[in-house]
């Protein structure tokens, strides 16, 4: 798994035409989505993840909460982001990762966002620009 983490003013987005033949359904109401004063988490599942996606959730979760206290973010946007990597998972196993990493920040307490998966989405964001502002990580399941 590959995260680009964007400590950001906001982050908004909206959904254009399908990505994929089979895109997450959504409702009208998700079509459009913003956070301010937000972690953005960019994340590319990769097809090394499909091993054991229990296991590099439970790692993005710790990696994404390290950075958001770093950072003192309180709202967390997860993002799917097909372009951090040449070796994506495929996408019902990327999907359940991202709802599963959701679902976990959303356990601890974070106000949490995910935009739509298997869409071609317009998106604005605005990054603060500190020098924790742009972080990367890459996660792997054990062997
Ligand atoms: N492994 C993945 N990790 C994160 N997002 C993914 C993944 N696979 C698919 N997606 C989602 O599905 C969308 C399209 O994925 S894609 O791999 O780019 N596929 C395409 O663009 C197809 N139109 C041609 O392959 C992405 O924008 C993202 O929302």
């Amino acid at each position: 798994m590959r995260m680009l983490l964007i400590h950001a003013d906001y982050l908004e987005y909206e959904v254009r035409d399908k990505a994929l033949k089979n895109p997450e359904p959504i409702s009208d109401e998700q079509r459009k989505g913003r956070l301010d004063e937000v972690l953005a988490v960019f994340i590319s599942v990769e097809k090394v993840d499909e091993a054991n996606p229990e296991e590099v959730v439970g790692k993005a979760v710790a990696e994404i909460e390290d950075v958001a206290k770093q950072v003192k973010a309180e709202r967390i946007f997860v993002y799917p982001f097909a372009h951090l990597s040449s070796e994506l998972a495929k996408p019902d196993v990327a999907l359940e990762v991202l709802k599963k990493i959701e679902e976990k920040l959303k356990e601890k307490g974070y106000e949490v966002k995910r935009a739509p998966f298997g869409y071609y989405k317009a998106f604005k964001l605005s990054c603060k620009g500190h020098p924790l502002a742009e972080l990367s990580r890459t996660i792997v399941p054990e062997e």
